[in-house]
């Protein structure tokens, strides 16, 4: 993976050190904004194993998505004009109303790029600007997330974002071809917000990368640990540590920051002589800070995988082993749950992770019983990862039996597994 050019550096007055691009932020996510809409078409018998019949499929299954999207309530609503900012050069590029990415109907407001006609270059894995494909993550050069992006598109042009929003609406308004977002990790558990996007927003899964956690205890050079008063991180980070922490005898408050990297930033940035960041090692090499403690991670395995996501679908294949992320909800009870998971368990399809999230739309659901009262049941949208592709055949007939029983589906994406060996030492990856 390429640093992002000098060129990029918007903050030349900042005292760190190496070039430091302009994350994509807030103010530039409003002049962003868009949001999608789908028309209602039928879920079919099968799926097709051409490019075009596959994105029809996703299409259709993502068509029940809109009205239950999470974040608008099914409503489509187009940027007010105090959403507009000024054309601007965001990290390096121009924002997209400036560089007429977006196309503007009469009353110059953004149309989705759902409109945008699609070339052949669109939807192959080449970048159809150039030679570097453009990776959208979240936190500043040195995070996790940016070694991770490296690592599934190798030499790409890494583009830090604020914010994981930012990275999905960088990618769905062609800022940047590509997001690498985290998921989960073993020792923190699921990154909640980033399951919460994949259903408002209406990009596709079309791969895996599992990167080794590796994670240092960074202070200004000088810095002994009595001298420390609080330790910074990003929170997964903060509890991947949690016990370690403790064990190092540190007397000390944590605190949560946007991302490990943008931690040790701000120690440097600020001169902070009471407090350590919780980051990778080239953390602390971009920052000028000293490694205190070296591998603070609870457990040497710590992994975190992450997702890549794309504005099209990958055609998905049988040759290697594929993975398939769905979202779904059901009105109909508890036992639905089980004849959902049941559907795979018959086809001998693994199910490799779920994960539950509070429905937005419709949080709890009241059962009236004359002897005991009202319960009140929580609702909830169910993520399920299993091992099989699309374009198999169990695969297709478990998804339609699935949607038999739910009120909503949605397939996420169909994408090769992350086989690479694993190997939970910090050799693994010398950017950490
Ligand atoms: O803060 C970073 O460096 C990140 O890339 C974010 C993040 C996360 O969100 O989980 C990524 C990997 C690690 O698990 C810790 C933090």
């Amino acid at each position: 993976m390429q640093a992002v050019s000098p060129s990029h550096n918007l903050n030349a007055s900042s005292i760190i050190r190496p070039s430091k691009p302009r994350r994509l932020n807030h103010l530039t996510r409003f002049a962003i904004r868009c949001v999608y809409r789908s028309d209602s078409v039928q879920f079919p018998n099968g799926v097709g194993s051409s490019r075009a019949d596959w994105q029809s499929s996703c299409a259709i299954l993502s068509s029940k998505v809109f009205s239950q999207d999470q974040g608008s309530g099914g409503k489509s609503t187009p940027p007010s004009n105090s959403d507009h900012i000024p054309a601007a050069a965001v990290n390096g590029h121009k924002t997209s109303l400036d560089l007429d990415l977006v196309p503007l109907d009469k009353n110059n407001k953004p149309q989705p790029p759902a409109q945008k006609p699609l070339s052949i270059t669109d939807l192959s894995p080449a970048p159809m600007h150039g030679s570097q494909l453009r990776v959208a993550y979240q936190g500043v050069p040195g995070a996790y997330s940016e070694a991770a992006a490296g690592k599934a598109f190798p030499n790409c042009e890494a583009i830090p974002c604020d914010q994981f929003e930012v990275a999905f609406q960088a990618v769905e308004l062609w800022i940047a071809d590509r997001a690498v977002l985290p998921v989960e990790n073993s020792l923190g558990g699921s990154i909640h917000r980033n399951y919460d996007l994949l259903l408002r927003h209406r990009l596709h899964i079309v791969g895996e990368v599992q990167l080794p956690v590796h994670h240092c205890l960074l202070a200004l050079p000088g810095v002994r640990k009595e001298y420390l008063s609080r330790v910074i991180s990003h929170p997964q980070a903060l509890s991947q540590c949690e016990h370690t922490l403790t064990k190092l005898g540190l007397n000390v408050t944590r605190e949560a920051v946007d991302d490990t990297a943008g931690a040790a930033e701000y120690i440097a940035a600020n001169n902070l002589r009471d407090t350590a960041a919780i980051a990778s090692a080239r953390a602390a090499e971009l920052y000028g800070l000293q490694i205190l403690a070296d591998g603070i991670q609870d457990d040497s395995s710590n992994v975190t995988r992450f997702v890549m996501l794309a504005r099209e679908p990958i055609i998905p294949r049988t040759d290697r082993p594929f993975k398939t992320s769905i979202v779904f909800a059901h009105d109909k009870g508890t036992s639905v749950l089980f004849k959902v998971l049941s559907a795979f368990a018959f086809r001998n399809i693994s199910l490799t992770k779920i994960e539950s999230r509070p429905h937005r739309n419709m949080p709890i659901r009241l059962v009236d019983d004359a002897n005991v009262g009202t319960a009140k049941h929580f609702e909830y949208m169910f993520y399920v990862d299993f091992e099989a592709s699309m374009a198999e055949l169990r695969a297709q007939n478990a998804l339609a039996e699935v949607q038999e029983f739910t009120s909503f589906l949605r397939v996420l994406g169909s994408y090769p597994m992350d086989m690479t060996p694993w190997c939970p030492s910090r050799g693994d990856d010398q950017s950490l």
